[in-house]
């Protein structure tokens, strides 16, 4: 046997079993269920092998060949159990019992371990969608949505399969045990033989099944690759059409399809080399037990309880092996699973303790330092007001960090260093539930979700009426479109909203902030796709609705900034300029000038 493959293995097991019961703590499961299945397990190995025992005695009662019921305890013990029982009648209905009462446990085990392996199921999934929503939002960001699909979709049902491993596996050992007991009771001779044939057949396979942990890997890398492939198609459809890239795209996903057949198949290879294996070592070790019995003077009746009870017994060894070798395979994905439910290494959004009660003064920004990699900063050293009650504008060019400054203060990430303050109050220390409360964001990309158009306005406020929504539909400037449409406010807007245009996506979101009647409103270029007349008369219906709240707007159409009470203009990171429109926007637009003269003599120079 190689040595270096069973360490692999085992190795690969033992770290499969650590995780397993880390998980399990974790995702936790009633305390009676494993000991319960073990004692179902058990008796139902103990019935068998009582079972085969007795099926034998009644064969050799009605063919009156008991002439030696063995040379150990159970012979001496079966000959007193004849001498009881005494007819074929006796015995044949303690049979019948026995394979009543193993059926019976049988079901009892199969109706328990899928209960619980489905609650384990719905727990770790459960448990991993929470943890997406509520771990801190970079944890997420950093990973592929492959990866997170992968977990949640595939490798979260596979702790309960690798429970159901384990306790098979326990009790597969109880049977082997059972079965080796009553071995050793009809016979040590033959037992030795077992035992040695048995350590023999399972070195065999283990050379066989070292790469399992590292075909495990391979399998669980090829399958994330190929969800990448299949959320790009569903995600990217319209560009990978609009830029003629079928064939390649096709090409790319049946190159993935083939890698995972293929990874799929070199699972499927090692774990069958499991039956035929176990089947040829028995076939051999029976063998060897027949032959050996004539050189011992084993008598026939011994021989033959002995081989009807092995024979029984290859089952159970090779459910023994193909549950190790499942164990070994599913490592990396159980490591996976426990990487992303573990929440000791992982930081969480501060919850906040002060209840907000209204925002008074406004919102203040104090050296507020940021990076989504903190050894790169996007905002540097920011100080700046969102006066409350009044429209503050948020203007610089691509990439100066708008859209970060927007993060933090919808709570997604924490400033490295400084303080967001709401009315002199920390904003990590306000309840966050109180602060998401009080706002509304809408931007450039609203995300609609499968639904209607009702549904999708209303979340921003569950228990609206119909009236409310169709309020906000019309000061969002969306109901006219939608009460043209045959169903109305019930149409479905289906995924990601791809049949309607990005301007009536970005009304439907604006609907959805109106809605909310929010004390702070941010708009994130969430009207760069109507048209200025429609801009305007959205602008307007909001202005009348929401003129008086705190009003962030970030825009890249510098007509629309002039109508804030203070601009704040960003660049690089840092505040460039600040204060009212008629002093900050001739300034941005002078260094806008610039850039164009100096891009204009660059290209004239070349
Ligand atoms: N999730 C992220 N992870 C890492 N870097 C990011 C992330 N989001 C933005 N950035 C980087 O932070 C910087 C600021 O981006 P941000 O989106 O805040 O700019 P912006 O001013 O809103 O730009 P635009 O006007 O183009 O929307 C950019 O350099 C961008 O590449």
């Amino acid at each position: 046997m190689s040595e270096a493959g069973g360490v692999i293995r085992h190795g690969a097991v033992r770290a499969s079993l650590r995780d397993l019961s880390h998980l399990l703590r974790i995702v936790g499961k009633p305390r009676w269920a494993t000991p319960a299945l073990l004692a179902l397990g058990f008796l139902s190995s103990v019935a068998e092998t009582l079972g085969i025992t007795l099926i034998l005695l009644f064969l050799y009662l009605v063919s009156n060949r008991i002439t030696d019921t063995g040379d150990g305890f159970q012979g001496r013990a079966l000959g007193e159990a004849v001498a009881w029982l005494g007819s074929p009648t006796r015995l044949a209905v303690a049979i019948l019992l026995l394979i009543l009462a193993r059926g019976a446990l049988a079901l009892v085990y199969s109706l328990i371990s899928s209960s619980i392996g489905e609650r384990i199921s719905e727990r770790t999934r459960n448990l991993v969608h929470e943890q997406y929503l509520r771990v801190a939002f970079g944890f997420v960001q950093q990973r592929e949505q492959s990866q997170l699909m992968e977990v949640l979709g595939t490798e979260s049902w596979l702790v309960a399969q690798a429970y159901g491993a384990v306790t098979r596996l326990i009790i597969n050992s109880c049977s082997i045990f059972v079965f080796a007991l009553f071995l050793l009771t009809i016979s040590w001779k033959i037992l030795l033989i077992a035992a040695v044939g048995s350590i023999a057949i399972s070195a065999i396979l283990r050379i066989f099944s070292r790469p399992a942990r590292d075909l495990g890997r391979q399998v669980k890398k090829i399958h994330q690759s190929l969800g990448e492939h299949m959320l790009m198609t569903l995600q990217a459809l319209r560009t990978i059409r609009a830029y003629g890239q079928e064939t390649l795209h096709q090409r790319r996903f049946v190159q993935s399809s083939a890698a995972a057949r293929n990874a799929s198949l070199s699972l499927i290879r090692l774990s069958s080399w499991i039956g035929p294996t176990t089947e040829i070592g028995y076939l051999g070790m029976l063998g060897s037990i027949v032959l050996v019995s004539g050189w011992w003077h084993i008598s026939f009746e011994v021989t033959l309880a002995a081989v009807a009870l092995l024979y029984r017994l290859q089952p159970h060894t090779q459910e023994f092996e193909g549950n190790l070798l499942f164990l070994a395979q599913m490592q990396p994905q159980l490591r996976s699973v426990l990487e992303m439910i573990q929440s000791e290494d992982k930081e969480y959004p501060p919850q906040g303790i002060i209840a907000l009660r209204n925002l008074d003064a406004g919102i203040v920004f104090e050296h507020v330092s940021f990076g989504y990699d903190p050894d790169t900063l996007v905002l540097n050293d920011l100080s700046f007001e969102i006066p409350a009650g009044v429209t503050t504008a948020l203007i610089g060019a691509s990439g100066a960090g708008k859209t970060t400054i927007v993060n933090l203060l919808l709570r997604l990430y924490e400033p490295t260093s400084g303080d967001i303050k709401i009315d002199a109050t920390r904003l990590k220390d306000i309840k966050r539930d109180d602060w998401l409360s009080r706002i509304a964001v809408t931007g450039q990309d609203v995300d609609l979700v499968e639904g209607t158009v009702t549904d999708n306005i209303r979340m921003a406020k569950a228990d609206a009426t119909e009236d409310e929504i169709i309020a906000a539909a019309r000061s969002a400037g969306v109901a006219a479109f939608v009460e043209d449409l045959p169903d109305r406010y019930d149409t479905w807007i289906g995924q990601e909203g791809l049949r309607f245009s990005g301007g009536q996506r970005q009304r439907i979101g604006l609907a959805r902030a109106v809605l909310r009647d929010p004390d702070f409103l941010i708009l994130d270029e969430a009207m760069n796709a109507l048209d200025t007349a429609l801009e305007d008369q959205v602008r307007r219906a909001i202005d009348r609705q929401l003129g008086n709240r705190t009003i962030l707007l970030i825009t890249h159409r510098i007509e629309t900034a002039r109508d804030a009470a203070n601009v704040v203009w960003i660049e690089n990171g840092r505040v460039r300029s600040q204060g009212p429109a008629s002093l900050v926007v001739p300034q941005y637009q002078q260094h806008q000038q610039e850039i164009v003269s100096a891009t204009d003599v660059q290209s004239k120079g070349r």
